[in-house]
């Protein structure tokens, strides 16, 4: 008879997880900045909160942000003008909606994170889905399966509302479920749709104003698996440790709640300051952990592009040169703050840039913040075969 620990052992990968295929998609509708708050006013049909739009455009142009994707487009808002409005019982109809369309967006996510993976779907083992836009079982992760074909035995977990740091949350997840269980292969998923919590302006409600002017829709799909298959699986990131730290007393700083006329969210002017405050301590702590000492400006930046302001205090803190937080700057100008996924554009833009010939360090930090406030920090290693992608 076999030991628990003879079980154990055999069960447990010999190598590190490793990020092995990245995969993104973003729906067809593209805001541009200098065009979105005429838009949003008229759309929402609010052109007489002046004072809410010319804030709207400051924020706007301080963003930092050149376009965004979403999929509640003019056509589909003249269908459910109802939106619009917070006091009214929408929610269900939201959920409906993004029920439908968060699948379809992450399957084009997935289905390019398979294809360069070079396995068929049928190898994932299990599929980690985290998004804010949900509210229902079975929910949008059992389409995406379906939809991907694959098996009825993949195992299957949701992470909801966790906001912007399940993009570090749902990695981490992944990395134990590659480390603990030989041979799996983890498909992480994310989909994150604004339409859930859109409304028109209000006074007294600024968190729509900024939602209006940071906030974009996407889907990003990553493949994690420990102990390479020779010559089909080709290694990006290596996970080599992570962590989660909440600030102390922050926890109403950013919040998330579903309301009966759609997600409710706040997110308080205090946010990039208070991150600015707690960030060294957490990648000190964290690199003490595991015995590296690290100079900032030698590694590289996965920085979740929550806000220019945040990009700017970490940069400001850290002493970081120019280029290194290029790629976070990169994704928050075409793309917007995805939420949970925007790390995952970053990791792709870095990889990019890598193949492209360009210098990116050997060793980095992915960070992702959300409601706690939850700080995730990735430490990871950039693996060998990049310039060959
Ligand atoms: C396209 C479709 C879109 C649809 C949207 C629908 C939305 C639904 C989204 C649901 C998503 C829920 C997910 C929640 C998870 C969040 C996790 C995070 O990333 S956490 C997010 C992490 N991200 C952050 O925390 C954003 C960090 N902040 C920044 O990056 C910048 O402050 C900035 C870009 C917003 C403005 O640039 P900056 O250089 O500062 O420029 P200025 O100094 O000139 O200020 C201009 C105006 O902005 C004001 N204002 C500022 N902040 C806030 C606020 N929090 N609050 C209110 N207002 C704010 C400020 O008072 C000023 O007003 P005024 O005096 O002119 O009247």
């Amino acid at each position: 008879m076999a030991t628990v620990q003879q079980i154990r052992h055999v069960q447990r990968s010999d190598g590190p997880a490793a990020v092995l295929a990245i995969g993104t998609a973003n729906p067809a509708s593209c805001m541009l900045r200098n065009d979105y708050a005429d838009y949003y006013f008229r759309v929402t049909n609010s052109e007489h909160h002046a004072d809410l739009k010319d804030k709207l455009k400051r924020i706007c142009k301080n963003s930092g942000i050149e376009r965004r994707y979403v999929h509640l487009d003019e056509e589909l808002l003249g269908a459910h003008p109802d939106f619009s409005d917070r006091a009214l019982l929408t929610l269900d109809a939201r959920i409906d909606m993004a029920s439908a369309a968060m699948p379809e967006l992450a399957v084009s996510a997935a289905a390019r994170a398979i294809a360069e993976w070079g396995r068929p779907a049928a190898d994932v083992t299990h599929l980690v889905f985290s998004t804010y836009s949900g509210g229902k079982a079975p929910s949008a992760d059992l389409r995406l399966a379906s939809l991907l074909g694959l098996c009825p035995t993949v195992s299957r977990t949701i992470l909801s509302l966790h906001g912007c740091s399940s993009g570090g949350r749902a990695l981490q997840l992944s990395k134990e479920l590659a480390e603990n269980n030989r041979g799996a292969r983890v498909l992480v998923a994310y989909s994150e749709i604004t339409l859930i919590g859109f409304y028109g302006p209000q006074e007294g409600r600024l968190d729509t104003i900024l939602g209006n002017g940071i906030f974009g829709d996407c889907a990003g799909a990553i493949i994690v698996g420990a102990d390479p298959v020779d010559c089909i699986e080709r290694p990006l990131f290596e996970m080599a440790f992570a962590t989660q730290t909440t600030i102390p007393e922050t926890e109403n700083e950013i919040t998330t709640r579903l309301m009966k006329g759609g997600l409710d969210f706040h997110v308080s002017i205090r946010v990039s300051k208070l991150l600015k405050s707690n960030i060294e301590r957490c990648l000190i702590d964290t690199f003490e952990s595991i015995g590296i000492s690290a100079e900032w400006n030698d590694l590289f930046w996965a920085i979740h592009p929550g806000g220019r302001a945040i990009l700017d205090h970490v940069e400001q803190l850290l002493g970081l040169g120019v280029e290194k937080l290029a790629a976070s700057r990169r994704v928050l100008r075409e793309y917007g703050n995805m939420s949970a996924t925007t790390v995952i554009f970053v990791l792709d833009e870095l990889r990019r840039r890598r193949a492209r010939g360009e210098e990116v360090a050997e060793w980095g930090v992915m960070m992702a913040f959300g409601p706690g406030i939850t700080i995730e920090t990735m430490v990871l290693h950039a693996a060998g075969s990049l310039k060959e992608n």
